[in-house]
């Protein structure tokens, strides 16, 4: 029998890797992680967890401003000092996802890999040999090919920026164009967000993501739509973006127009895995046509969320694979997500575009969030919750737009999970009064 340096290795040190690796150690595999960057990926050094940090400022101040006086003050944000401070948290992670893994027995291995065949991957001048192999690569943000492409920056350049530009253009009106768009117009920057179709995040229900629009723009963002970006060129000002509706300037150009799965220069051809530039293709395991390759996180082709949890719980599932704890091909449960702007949008299970196309299967309940008397305390002004039903009257689907829409819908998550029956919610006794409490209460 052949023998291995490693029972599993990982390409890739993010939450599709890490969050699983545990489990492997735990039940006596030898595991090691193969990483070109920094340990912990995306979330943590250019994700959610850097966004999170400085989102923060622009809640206490939405809060702060909402109380019509009550708190005194602008609510200015120094976006130097929030930069730094989220600096400051997040460098601890690298080298605290290190030491905790190393402490399971897990080893590191720094470099850009890429296979040699089925079973080894080469990293620099070292062959490294494993059982089964992990890919969970992820993604980088795909960039624009124009001309003056130089000019613009993409997310991670954009959660280092420490100075708040005055002017600032963002392409593309997916998560990431909107939430850049919503901490730096609170900040003070005059931005603009240009649009290539009529619409913005297309995984929402168009009625929300226009009603999200709607209030960003009232807070003073500009969207352009339907606008083909063409060109960016320097100017003595800053940068002038041209586009097919005009040209609008800028001291700072972001390019948020989506993410590339890290695929390519893998070495996937030769192995007969296929791949393009939204995931790795694999089955119901996760596994590719080489049956010991695996795959993780954001480099999955699916229709799946490409978020932290998606990953953590896919990392997971491999792992008990792999240790014989799971057999079962992977049972995605209901998964959450939230667009961070203020106010936020937030989503889980049975989408409402997805049931006002199937009445049959579905019911949809319209709420006025704003009947609610814990929003008024809570100083919110608008809002907006959709629950969707099954035809055995159990919870299916949610959406939401207000300030808490992402507690209220991780709030709704164990019922439209386990479609809980009307009798099992009138069970559910919760802290009163809180924004948990509405949440619950919504749904009799
Ligand atoms: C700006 C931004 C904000 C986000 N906000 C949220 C949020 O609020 N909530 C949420 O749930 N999700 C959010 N996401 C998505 C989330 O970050 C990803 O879903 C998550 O990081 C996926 O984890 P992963 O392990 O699959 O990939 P990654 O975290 O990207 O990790 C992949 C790792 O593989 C390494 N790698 C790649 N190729 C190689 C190679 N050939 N050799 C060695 N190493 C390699 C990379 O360096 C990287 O460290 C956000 C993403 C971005 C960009
Ligand atoms: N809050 C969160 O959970 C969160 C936050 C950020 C990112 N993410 C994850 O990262 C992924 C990537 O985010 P993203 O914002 O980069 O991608 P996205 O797919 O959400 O949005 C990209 C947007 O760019 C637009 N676009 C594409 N080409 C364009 C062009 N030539 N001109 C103008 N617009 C163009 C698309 O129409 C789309 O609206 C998300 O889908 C999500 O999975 C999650």
């Amino acid at each position: 029998m052949a023998t291995y340096d490693y029972d599993v290795l990982f390409l890739g040190a993010g939450h599709g890797a890490f969050d699983g690796a545990p489990i492997l150690a735990n039940a006596g595999k030898k595991v090691a992680f193969v990483e070109r960057e920094k340990v912990g990926g995306t979330c943590p050094n250019w994700g959610c967890n850097a966004k999170v940090i400085l989102e923060n400022a622009v809640s206490l101040q939405r809060e702060l401003r909402a109380s019509d006086g009550i708190v005194a003050g602008s609510g200015e944000i120094d976006w130097t000092k929030n930069m730094a401070r989220k600096k400051e948290i997040i460098s601890i992670f690298p080298n605290a996802i290190q030491s905790g893994m190393e402490g399971l027995g897990i080893d590191f291995i720094f470099g850009d890999g890429h296979f040699a065949d089925a079973h080894t991957v080469t990293v620099g001048d070292r062959q490294v040999t494993a059982e089964n192999i992990v890919i969970a690569t992820g993604m980088h943000s795909h960039r624009l090919d124009i001309p003056g492409a130089e000019y613009m920056h993409d997310s991670k350049d954009f959660l280092s920026l420490d100075e708040a530009p005055q002017q600032m253009v963002i392409i593309g009106a997916g998560y990431i164009g909107l939430e850049t768009a919503a901490m730096m117009n609170a900040a003070g920057t005059d931005v603009t967000v240009i649009l290539r179709s009529d619409r913005a995040l297309p995984e929402f229900n168009q009625e929300y993501s226009e009603a999200l629009l709607a209030s960003l723009t009232k807070q003073g963002i500009t969207f352009v739509k339907n606008s083909e970006t063409t060109a960016v060129e320097q100017t003595a000002a800053g940068f002038a973006v041209k586009t097919s509706t005009g040209i609008y300037d800028a001291n700072y150009v972001l390019d948020a127009t989506g993410r590339v799965v890290n695929a390519a220069g893998l070495g996937l051809e030769k192995l007969g895995i296929q791949f393009d530039d939204h995931g790795i293709e694999v089955n119901e395991y996760l596994q590719t046509a080489v049956s010991n390759i695996y795959v993780t996180g954001d480099a999955i082709k699916k229709s799946q969320p490409k978020l932290t949890p998606t990953a953590t719980f896919e990392s997971q599932y491999v792992a008990k694979m792999l240790t014989g704890q799971e057999t079962a091909a992977i049972d995605y449960p209901a998964i959450a997500t939230n667009v961070f702007t203020s106010p936020r949008l937030a989503q889980a299970g049975v989408t409402l575009d997805e049931a006002a196309a199937h009445p049959d299967q579905y019911d949809i309940v319209e709420k006025d969030i704003m009947d609610d008397w814990y929003r008024l305390v809570d100083y919110e002004k608008e809002g907006k919750l959709s629950l969707i039903y099954n035809k055995q009257h159990q919870l299916v689907g949610a959406i939401e737009i207000s300030e808490h829409a992402e507690d209220i819908i991780n709030g709704l998550l164990p019922a439209i999970e386990f479609g809980y029956t009307p009798a099992q919610l009138n069970r559910l006794v919760t802290i009163f009064p809180t924004i948990g409490y509405s949440a619950i209460g919504d749904l009799l």
